[in-house]
């Protein structure tokens, strides 16, 4: 069992408050808020020029953290009010930090919110548990610059949903580790920059913590690089099948196959196959039926859905599978609400409007979504968008965020699948394959010099796309 990656690891609140726990052994809350507070106060002074500050302070830790930035900003010579939004209770450690607060206490923060220069939001963080208040909301609605800490408040911290309200942060710091919500939409809008500090937590402790969800960078997985001695079959295989009316699709597929280092890719058509022979001199057309080519044992990597209608799913999808090889299921492969049709796929890759006609209308969020779609078919569910979920059957989630509106183009899913092909080709295991593709695309879009690629220009940038993924990194393992 390999280790799990440390780098990457997003916590949510609920870990967060077990790591706290852990943490208080050795390091004590108040010394931990004091630590975060400093934190804050840092990366303020690296950023904004001296002016006046409204710290909003909610009644739990992260109002806590507003107490101790109010009053370092105070010592550093800034002017400095402070309202609490509800008193911390008595005796906890944000009490503690609230009563070393000597400056400034207002009660009428509507009259200053407008007027000062920086609001910083510490009224809630990893505690949110139920929507702003109105009053809150519409405080919050005022404030113009925004700094929030650990979280902007109302931006749920594990989904990334907003409970009510939020406001739209300038910069967030967060502490020890980032949380999904940093990343999932809409939360990664409101977020603004986001700087992870440390407060003097051992990642020692992430071993009480079954870690679950990550940051999709190179280093949580890897990709075989070349080597001298690589020849084509170690290269690896991709086999798409062409569909016979919408030829595009599969010739996009293995366009995108080939580009990314794919040794041989062949195109099994069902019809047209004398378009699909024309479209390049590297792939190869089969002219035996498919039970000939499943029984080629260097074939095991097969792409099914792009291009293809439903009726040539049904009669393809069931032979593959059959034949026990590895498939990357897409496109017309997702226009059934039968979700039992794709049980002994290895991934599939559907964007939302996709995945709802397979497994219903997301209820909640897209994590535990794609989770349970994972679950149910057994294979790796890649749910596409702006924030790309990489969701595996044992519970791993990756979130992408190295991506742009380049990829929102006719023809690109088509080059995901023919990405994580050839990667699943290499030998890597499944949902590393299927994380590691989707990385790959998002970096071939950004390679474009211009943010109008269509799919085939995507294509021509996955070779350098690759080897930017290959680019050796340092893991923090345990
Ligand atoms: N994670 C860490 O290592 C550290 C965390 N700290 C801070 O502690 C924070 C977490 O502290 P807490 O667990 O006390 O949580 P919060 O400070 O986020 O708030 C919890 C309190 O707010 C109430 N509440 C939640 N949502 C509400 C809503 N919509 N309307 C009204 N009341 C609501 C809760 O009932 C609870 O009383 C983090 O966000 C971070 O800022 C730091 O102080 C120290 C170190
Ligand atoms: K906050």
């Amino acid at each position: 069992m390999t280790k799990p990656n440390l780098e990457f690891a997003l916590l949510t609140p609920t870990q967060m408050s077990i790591v706290d726990r852990h943490a208080a052994r050795t390091i004590s809350i108040i010394e931990l808020m004091e630590n975060a507070g400093w934190a804050v106060t840092q990366e303020i002074l690296k950023r904004y020029r001296p002016c006046s500050v409204l710290v909003l302070c909610g009644p739990g830790n992260n109002g806590g953290d507003g107490y101790v930035v109010a009053r370092l900003l105070a010592q550093a010579g800034w002017a400095v009010y402070v309202s609490s939004i509800a008193n911390p209770k008595s005796g906890s450690d944000a009490d503690i930090a609230a009563k070393q607060w000597t400056g400034m206490v207002v009660d009428d923060p509507e009259s200053y919110i407008k007027k000062v220069g920086l609001v910083i939001d510490a009224v809630f963080g990893a505690g949110l548990n139920k929507d702003l208040d109105l009053h809150i909301a519409n405080l919050l609605r005022k404030a113009k610059h925004v700094v929030a800490i650990d979280m902007p408040s109302g931006v749920n911290g594990e989904t990334g949903q907003i409970m009510g309200y939020a406001p739209h942060a300038e910069l967030t710091v967060t502490f020890f580790k980032a949380k999904p919500g940093h990343y999932l939409l809409p939360g990664r809008e409101y977020r603004g920059e986001l700087v992870v500090k440390d407060i003097g937590i051992t990642f020692e402790i992430l071993s009480q913590i079954e870690l679950k969800c990550w940051l999709n960078e190179p280093g949580l997985w890897q990709i075989p690089t070349s080597e001298l001695t690589d020849y084509k079959y170690r290269r690896g295989t991709v086999s798409v099948i062409g569909g016979s009316q919408m030829i595009g699709a599969a010739r996009l597929s293995a366009h995108a196959a080939l580009n990314s280092g794919a040794g041989l890719v062949y195109i099994f058509a069902l019809g047209n196959r004398d378009c699909y022979s024309a479209s390049s001199p590297c792939f190869i057309v089969d002219h035996d039926s498919l039970e000939t080519a499943l029984k080629d044992l260097r074939r095991k990597i097969w792409v099914c859905g792009p291009g293809l209608l439903a009726n040539e799913v049904n009669e393809i999808l069931p032979q593959l599978i059959a034949a026990n090889v590895k498939i990357i299921a897409d496109a017309g492969a997702f226009q059934s609400d039968q979700y039992d049709m794709l049980k002994g796929v290895s991934i599939i890759t559907p964007h939302i409007g996709e995945f709802e006609r397979v497994f219903g209308k997301i209820k909640g969020d897209k994590i535990s979504a794609a989770r349970l779609a994972a679950k149910q078919i057994g294979s790796v569910v890649v749910l596409k968008g702006a924030d790309t979920i990489i969701a595996s059957p044992d519970g791993r989630v990756a979130i992408n965020q190295h991506a742009s509106s380049r990829l929102a183009t006719a023809g690109s899913g088509d080059t995901l699948t023919g990405i994580v092909a050839t990667l699943l080709a290499t030998g890597m295991p499944v949902w590393e394959s299927a994380c590691a593709g989707v990385w790959v695309h998002g970096e071939a879009g950004l390679l474009c010099d211009h943010s109008w690629p269509s799919a085939e220009i995507l294509t021509e940038n996955l070779g350098k796309a690759r080897d930017n993924a290959s680019i050796s990194k340092n893991i923090v393992n345990l």
